[in-house]
Order: C-alpha cells, then structure tokens, then sequence
C-alpha cells in the first residue's frame, strides 16, 4: 500500500539561541518561512505550518511557492528526514529523493564502497547494494575511477555516482527537487531518461520546481505554499495562475 497522509503537520527549526539582538532582529526581518523568537528566547523558523494533505497512488503533485516558501521541508518530511514537531506524518511506500544525493557518502572510501555504503543509507540490505554494484557502476560510467577514493573525484563525477546510486531502484513515491541536470551533455541525456522511467513507474510524484513548462508536464495537482503554508490548493493550472497573478 502506498501513500502518504499528513495532518496539521507542522515543522519549527530552532536556529538561534542569543542575547544578540542584531542578527535576530535580521531574522525576523526575512522573506520565507515564519520566523518568531519564543519565550525562551529561541528564534524558530516555522519552515511548515498545519499542513494537512492526503496522497494516494496516482498523485502527481506540484509544489509551487517562492524561495524559501516551505517546499524542501515539505519533501525531507515526505521522505522521512524530518518529523513533524507538531502534527502527523504517516508515509507508506518505498521512497526515492534525489534530495541530499550525497549524504552518508564518505571522501575516504573508493566508489565501489560508496555503493554499498549509500546503498544502505537508501534502505538497501547488504546484499541488495553488493547485487547492485555492477549495474551502478556501469550506468556511472565511472570505470576504473570506482577503485579510488571518492575524495580524488570531481564535484562532477561524485554527483553521476550519487546519482547512479539513488535511481537504481524504482520507488513507490518519487519525490524531486527540481530536475536536476547531472554530468556532461551525453550523461545528462542519459540521466533524463532514467528519472523519466521513475516518473512513470512511481505511484507518487511530487515534484517542487519553479519552472512552469516542467511542472505542466509531469503534474496534474499543486498546492502553493507561502511561509510554510498551504495558501492555494487544486489543479495545476488553477494554482499557477494563482501563482501568476499578484
Ligand atoms: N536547516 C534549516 N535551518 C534553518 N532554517 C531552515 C532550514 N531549512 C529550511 N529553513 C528555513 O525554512 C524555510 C523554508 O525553507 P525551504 O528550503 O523548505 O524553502 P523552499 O520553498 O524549498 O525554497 P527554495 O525555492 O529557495 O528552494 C525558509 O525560511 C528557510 O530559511
């Protein structure tokens, strides 16, 4: 069974515990997520607020707000990074993100190591990611590089085996930050044409982009968000033309 339900679920990061006033006063001046100071003079920001959403296999969902606007925090509490610090999150169903692509990855290890390592910080078991390791670093087109330590590779070539890692398995529910452009022009094609076949196979998309054409293409429904909550709700032609218009 797949999906995801959120009810009034709300996220607060404390970022700030001092007497300096200037750079609370800074905070509290910013554009995104709600920020207050609390009784104990912690500054939160309120980066999610009562979020309350019901999705089912099926779903092709936008997320639409402006920077700082709420929708990676929506995606980490989706994928199960963040819990919500007040409300509820029941998430069922395998999950793929390409957020934080690299985390869990170690500089001193060689690439091959690294398949297994952020194998099992995807939920890989030992052997799933060993049985994996030979289509991974055919489609990273890494060759002997997989031998060395990831330290010696480009930003580039770390992020093509981060990548190769992270959509090797077909998930229930697909959760993109944007699509990104990962490698050269030939790798990148390559690379459109896996995160294409996930799309398809996913039960849930959710995609958060600013780019209108990309959002029209892969989604039918949107919620917009503005400082952490939900303002907007429906199809994703009525919430981009809420978006559009001042
Ligand atoms: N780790 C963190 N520590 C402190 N504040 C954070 C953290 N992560 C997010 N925030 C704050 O939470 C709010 C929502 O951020 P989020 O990254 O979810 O926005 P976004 O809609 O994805 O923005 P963008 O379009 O720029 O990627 C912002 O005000 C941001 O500053």
């Amino acid at each position: 069974m797949t999906y995801i339900h959120l009810d009034h679920a709300s996220v607060e990061i404390p970022i700030y515990n001092s007497r300096g006033r200037s750079l609370k006063a800074a905070l509290l001046r910013q554009v995104g997520g709600a920020v207050e100071a609390n009784s104990r003079d912690v500054v939160t920001v309120k980066a999610l607020q009562d979020i309350s959403l019901r999705l089912e296999p099926g779903a092709r969902l936008a997320l639409i707000g402006h920077n700082g606007a709420g929708k990676s925090t929506l995606l980490r509490v989706f994928a199960g990074a963040y819990e919500p610090t007040s409300g509820h999150a029941e998430i069922h169903g395998s999950i793929s993100s390409l957020l934080d692509m690299t985390m869990g990855m170690d500089a001193e290890l060689t690439g091959a190591e690294n398949i297994i390592l952020r194998g099992a910080f995807v939920g890989m078991s030992l052997k799933e990611a060993q049985n994996r390791v030979d289509e991974i670093a055919d489609f990273s087109e890494l060759g002997p590089y997989l031998h060395l330590p990831l330290r010696t590779y480009s930003s580039g070539m770390t992020l093509r085996l981060a990548f190769a890692i992270s959509t090797t398995r077909a998930p229930d529910i697909l959760l993109l930050d944007e699509l990104i452009s990962v490698g050269d022009a030939a790798f990148a094609l390559k690379a459109q044409m896996r995160i294409q076949k996930l799309i398809d196979k996913a039960g849930i998309l959710v995609l958060a982009s600013h780019d209108i054409k990309t959002l029209k293409r892969y989604c039918d429904t949107a919620i917009m968000l503005q400082s952490g909550r939900i303002v907007a709700q429906g199809t994703i032609d009525e919430v981009l033309e809420r978006y559009a218009s001042p």
